[in-house]
């Protein structure tokens, strides 16, 4: 039987041509997948459920990612969540310096030689809790900030939903939904408010070098500033280069690719910024479990034998700081490996 024409299937193909004429120093940029996860859409049971959670998991083991198209988010939402990014950065240095975590990179994250000169990140722990919001916007504003608190809780809740949504649908679809509640109850989130400044002559345009997450989920969301480019599994760079109020990147951390026994694909990526006129910011919601994460057994095979054992996601997170951690092609395999 001829396989079905999916958009993986569509575009995959086209990639090692578009790494040609990117090696050729041609600037080609094939477009990531999308799949629209509006609630109106779909309702859990129906088929355009079943469908989707398909596109979505196809996307995560092809990619590692895709722009999921979210309505959820107002327009109202949208522009109060960056107008607080901006107010909090706006700051002096030594009230964002306040932020620290025993967290590795939950903190205030500027004014280091570790981080780009032209970047700031400021994480908000439990940011889609009252209490972990509460805690942040004390710390920074003592005499209080309701605005602050409200938007950036109503904000994480909203994106932490699409995120459940996503993790539900690619449960589901590997036919492991047992585990999805126990999953759920341990995932904490971690909003990462991020401000890329204009580099200055002769300063270097780079805004996040090439990484992959350490997180179960991320889910990135931009102003209109451009720089966010994400690497194929075949080395092609693919720009992400549309954002609008309600398009989102969803993205497989390590620990996603560590739980599935190597099926998602946790995706190379960074951040350049070429030209730009204005500040980049951007949010990200990055989803970390409390406790140790088990592979589902359902997920091992002849053709997929065990490759991870379960592993403690915090420790994860910590193992990357070490000097061996650093050096690993990738995190999960040094960290927690058969
Ligand atoms: O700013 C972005 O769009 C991406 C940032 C990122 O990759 C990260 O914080 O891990
Ligand atoms: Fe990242």
């Amino acid at each position: 039987m001829a396989e079905p024409l999916t958009f993986t299937n569509v575009i995959t193909p086209l990639l090692p041509i578009a790494k040609d004429l990117q090696a050729k120093g041609l600037e080609v940029f094939p477009k990531l997948p999308v799949v629209n996860l509006s609630k109106e859409n779909f309702k859990p049971g129906a088929s355009s459920w079943l469908g989707t959670s398909r596109k979505v998991r196809e996307a995560l083991e092809e990619f590692g990612c895709f722009v999921a198209l979210y309505d959820e988010v107002s327009l109202e939402l949208h522009n109060a969540i960056f107008s607080a990014a901006e107010e909090l950065f706006n700051l002096p240095i030594e009230i964002k310096e306040k932020n620290v975590s025993e967290k590795p990179y939950y903190g205030y994250l500027g004014n280091n030689p570790l981080v780009p000169a032209i970047y700031e990140g400021m994480g908000v722990d439990y940011a889609n809790t009252i209490e972990g919001t509460q805690n942040f916007t004390n710390l920074i504003w003592p005499e209080g900030n309701e605005n602050f608190c409200k938007t950036v809780v109503s904000y994480s809740r909203l994106v932490s939903e699409l995120e459940q949504m996503v993790k539900r649908m690619v449960f589901e679809s590997y036919g492991v939904d047992k585990y999805y509640d126990s999953v759920l109850e341990s995932s904490t989130y971690l909003l990462r408010i991020m401000k890329y400044r204009c580099p200055e002559t002769n300063e270097k345009n780079l805004g996040c070098d090439v990484h992959t997450d350490k997180s179960f989920i991320t889910v990135l969301h931009q102003n209109e500033v451009n720089g966010l480019e994400i690497r194929t599994k075949d080395g092609c760079w693919i720009g992400f280069d549309d954002p609008t109020p309600s398009s989102f990147i969803v993205l497989a951390g390590d620990a996603f690719l560590a739980w599935s026994n190597s099926r998602i694909h946790s995706p190379v990526h960074r951040v350049i910024l070429n030209g730009i006129k204005q500040a980049r910011y951007s949010l990200g919601l990055f989803t970390f479990n409390d406790g140790i994460i088990q592979i589902p057994e359902e997920l091992v095979d002849d053709e997929h034998p065990l490759k991870f054992k379960s592993f403690e996601h915090f420790g994860l997170l910590r193992y990357y700081l070490t000097e061996e951690g650093q050096k690993a092609e990738c995190t999960a395999k040094a960290y927690c490996s058969v």
